[in-house]
């Protein structure tokens, strides 16, 4: 395993009148679950490319541990890929499959059938070896092209690009358990390429989020939900996203915009106002707004909570949470106390603050 590091990497297409990729610092230290998220035409293809060795960087540097492999072909770096859709020999059967990575390195017979009973147990595929691939689930068969890639006990770095795509949607969550549970139990080094924020955070000891080629921040996936530091994250992460307004109509004067979770805010009504609030007394964080749209999403001690659309003044927002004590209905005239909002200016994090 390797830990990997881009150092102010950037890459443009022949012919291409702007960089696709710009200056791209990351460090990804030896063993960690990484995920690069991203919106369609952010980069990750192209960086994954970079990673297996299909594209050389135009500049910058791509190093394995202390070595610049920038012009190392994808053999002699080791590194693994599993792709979109399952790739597999299917005139082979499961074990002459998963053993190929190895016997095209020619190692000793014994190594391979050691390796191949650790990994068929690792992801419980034991009971499969003898089928072919015909008579395999799709998610059997990317189980079986995740196994393949970590046969090599010596792979520096492991690739996986939207690797849950063509499996079932009720067995999404299995083949990302699974993932991450073999992640964790053989401590390879994994880069988890996906547009989609609950596979980044529910794989991910750290997500990076990509755009417009560049990486906006790399963090946990509770810094990354919790504290975005530029508005492109908090509006990308999160469902719904976080919620933005002048941050003047907040009561806040050092910063352009103001950001907040559904989650960070507390509902009343008129003839129930937020009382228990100790900034009630001042306006800060302070919002009134109609009720545009409802969604239950559950009842706890005989309360209902869910997800609230309001209008206000400066825009709608979403907040999610208890709804207030009396009934709410569309049209209502609601006020809500911020518990938490970060500011930013020219879109960048100026400050976390605490309401109450
Ligand atoms: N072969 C190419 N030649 C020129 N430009 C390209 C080429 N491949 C990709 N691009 C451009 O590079 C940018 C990033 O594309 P890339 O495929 O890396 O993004 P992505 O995040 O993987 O998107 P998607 O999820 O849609 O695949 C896009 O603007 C795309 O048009």
């Amino acid at each position: 395993m390797a830990t990997v590091s881009l150092e102010n990497l950037g890459f443009t297409y022949p012919g291409a009148d702007s960089p696709t990729l710009s200056k791209l610092n990351l460090n990804i230290p030896d063993g960690e679950a990484h995920a690069l998220l991203g919106a369609s035409g952010a980069g990750k293809t192209t960086l994954l490319n970079i990673l297996s060795g299909l594209l050389t960087p135009s500049s910058g540097a791509l190093r394995f541990d202390d070595k610049d492999v920038s012009l190392q072909s994808g053999r002699l770096r080791n590194v693994a890929q599993v792709f979109q859709f399952p790739v597999l020999y299917e005139s082979l059967s499961v074990a002459d499959n998963l053993a190929f990575p190895l016997r095209t390195r020619k190692a000793p017979s014994g190594m391979i059938r050691e390796r191949l009973d650790y990994i068929c147990s690792e992801l419980d595929i034991t009971d499969l070896q003898s089928l072919k691939p015909a008579a395999l689930s799709l998610f059997q068969k990317q189980l079986i092209a995740v196994g393949k890639a970590l046969m090599r006990p010596d792979v520096s770095l492991v690739l996986l690009d939207e690797p849950l795509t063509a499996v079932e949607p009720r067995t999404k969550w299995r083949l990302r358990q699974t993932l991450r549970r073999v992640q964790a139990d053989l401590k390879v080094t994994m880069i988890y390429v996906t547009h989609d924020q609950t596979e980044a955070l529910t794989f991910a000891d750290r997500v990076s989020v990509l755009t417009a080629g560049g990486i906006l921040q790399t963090g946990t996936p509770e810094e990354v939900y919790n504290s975005p530091e530029h508005e492109f994250v908090g509006h990308f992460v999160g469902s719904p996203g976080m919620n933005f307004l002048p941050a003047k109509a907040l009561g806040i004067d050092d910063a352009e915009r103001a950001g907040f979770r559904p989650e960070w805010a507390v509902l009343g009504t008129a003839s129930s106002p937020i009382s228990s609030s100790p900034a009630n007394s001042s306006a800060m964080g302070q919002l009134t707004g109609q009720v545009l749209r409802i969604r239950v999403q559950g009842a706890q001690a005989g309360k209902p909570f869910g997800l609230l659309t309001l209008a206000t003044d400066h825009g709608q927002v979403a907040v999610r949470g208890e709804f207030p004590d009396a009934p709410v209905s569309i049209g209502d005239s609601l006020n809500m106390q911020l518990t938490r909002c970060i500011t930013f200016t020219n879109q960048r994090k100026v400050s976390d603050i605490e309401l109450v």
